[in-house]
Order: C-alpha cells, then structure tokens, then sequence
C-alpha cells in the first residue's frame, strides 16, 4: 500500500501543490517533520496549535475563553477552528500560497468531514511512537522566546521491553544565544500532557481510521530521532532532498 501512496503523492504534486495532513499524538514530532517537509516541498505548514496560541496572546475576544481550554488539554471547539483556519487559508490565498502540510488539524472526525466537503486531501501521514515516550518529549520541549524556533531537551534512550524496539533520539539543543531565552508552553506540563494523551486517544484515533478507509493514510513509525527519521521518511514520502546533510542539523 505504501508504494501506492507514494505514488499517489508524486502524481499529485504534479497537478497542483500537494495538499497533506499529519496526524499523531502530542509528542510525536509533528511539527518538526512537518515544518521541515513544508520547507522542501514548497508548501505553508499550517499548525492549529499556531493558530490557537497566536489567537490566545492577542488578547482579542476569544483568548481568555481559549487560554482556559487549551491549558486544561481540552479541545478548542470544532466551530472556532474552523474559522481560524479558514481566515489562515484566506490570508495565504491572497498572498498567493497553494497547497499546504496541515499540522494539528483535522482532530475530530467532525473536523475531517468539513475538510472533506471543502477540498481533497491527497495523503495522510499518522506519526508513530512508543507511548511511554511521548510524555519525555513533551517535557522537554522548549521554544525561544526570541527567535520561535522549537527545541527539545529531552535525551531518550529506551531498551526494547515487549516487543517495543529500542529508541534513541537525540535532545534537539538550541545554539547558544537562545538558550536564556527559553520557554516552555503552559500546557507542557506532566498532568496536562497525560490529559492530551489521553483525549487524543478518544477523539483523534477515529480520524486515523476516516482515512484509512479512504485509502489515505501512510503509516509512519518513527524509527529514532531526526536523524535518522527525516531520510526514511522522505523514502517513504518518494521524496529526494538534494541538501540532506544541512537539513539534517538544521
Ligand atoms: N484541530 C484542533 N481542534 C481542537 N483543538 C485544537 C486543534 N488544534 C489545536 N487545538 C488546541 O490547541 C492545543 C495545542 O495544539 P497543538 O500545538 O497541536 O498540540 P499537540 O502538541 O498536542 O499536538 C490543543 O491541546 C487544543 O486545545
């Protein structure tokens, strides 16, 4: 199935610009691998989690409302994300962007049914990785206040127990200057990460079987840490990247 949706995606991208969603839990690496791949293939990645927390500090209507949900580890309601994406989709409209890597976004099965009625998703990647450690990886993430950029200092090396293969990923250390600088999101916390987990299981497995059926979903198990992710996802994706050694340590 995985060579058929490769191929899908090349075909694709040859019409239009590629229109991808990724999914996975609170931890995976979403972001990382979807900033990365949106910078390769030309396309804006699209975050809701962004969208959310660039809503929040703005302190418009909607922020205090959201600053309580988003906090708990509850989901923003299906009604505000939608227009928060629509107005981000607008904006790069008429700045002329085409196609995008959607990160965060569908979350609800309600979500993917009004993304379906409004345009097709040519593929779905589902990021992978050991439960146990998720949580790791949302403690140590860390962003500069200065220059946004997104860190993780958290060193995971895991043994295999029960069949789970043997982990090791890196910390993803900031250079030197942003170091002082460094914050961690309020929801990044033990209590409300485990509550993310934990609604993510109930609300977003089911979007992972809307598109399974549709033929959609490329199944990706993060092998390790980016390093050696990053070039098997790319295999995976039939993409090449002719600057691999940078992207790399990027
Ligand atoms: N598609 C969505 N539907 C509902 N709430 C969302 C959505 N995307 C983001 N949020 C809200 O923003 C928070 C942060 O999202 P995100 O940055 O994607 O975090 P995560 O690390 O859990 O993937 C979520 O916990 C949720 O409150």
């Amino acid at each position: 199935a995985r060579g058929g949706l490769s191929a899908l995606a090349a075909e694709r991208t040859l019409e239009r610009n590629v229109q991808w969603v990724f999914l996975g839990c609170p931890g995976v690496g979403k972001g990382t691998y979807a900033s990365r791949l949106s910078q390769l293939v030309g396309v804006p990645h699209i975050a809701t989690g962004d969208l959310v927390r660039e809503e929040l500090a703005s302190s418009g209507p909607l922020s205090q409302q959201l600053a309580e949900i988003v906090n708990q580890g509850k989901l923003v309601s299906d009604e505000i994300i939608i227009d928060l994406l629509s107005k981000r989709l607008e904006r790069g409209e008429t700045k002329g962007e085409s196609g995008f890597i959607l990160d965060g976004f569908p979350r609800t099965v309600g979500q993917a049914e009004i993304l379906d009625s409004v345009t097709e998703i040519d593929l779905v990647v589902n990021l992978k990785l050991r439960e146990d450690v998720l949580l790791e990886k949302c403690l140590g993430r860390r962003t500069c206040s200065q220059c946004g950029g997104n860190f993780n200092i958290a060193s995971i090396n895991v043994e295999e127990v029960n069949g789970k293969p043997r982990m090791y990923m890196p910390p993803l250390l900031p250079p030197a200057n942003c170091m002082s600088k460094l914050i961690t999101r309020a929801d990044d916390t033990e209590e409300v990460v485990k509550k993310r987990l934990h609604i993510y299981n109930e609300m977003s497995r089911p979007v992972e079987e809307f598109y399974r059926k549709r033929g959609k979903l490329l199944e990706f198990d993060l092998p390790g840490g980016i390093p050696e992710s990053w070039p098997k996802l790319l295999q995976a994706l039939n993409i090449e990247d002719h600057d691999d050694k940078q992207c790399a340590v990027a």
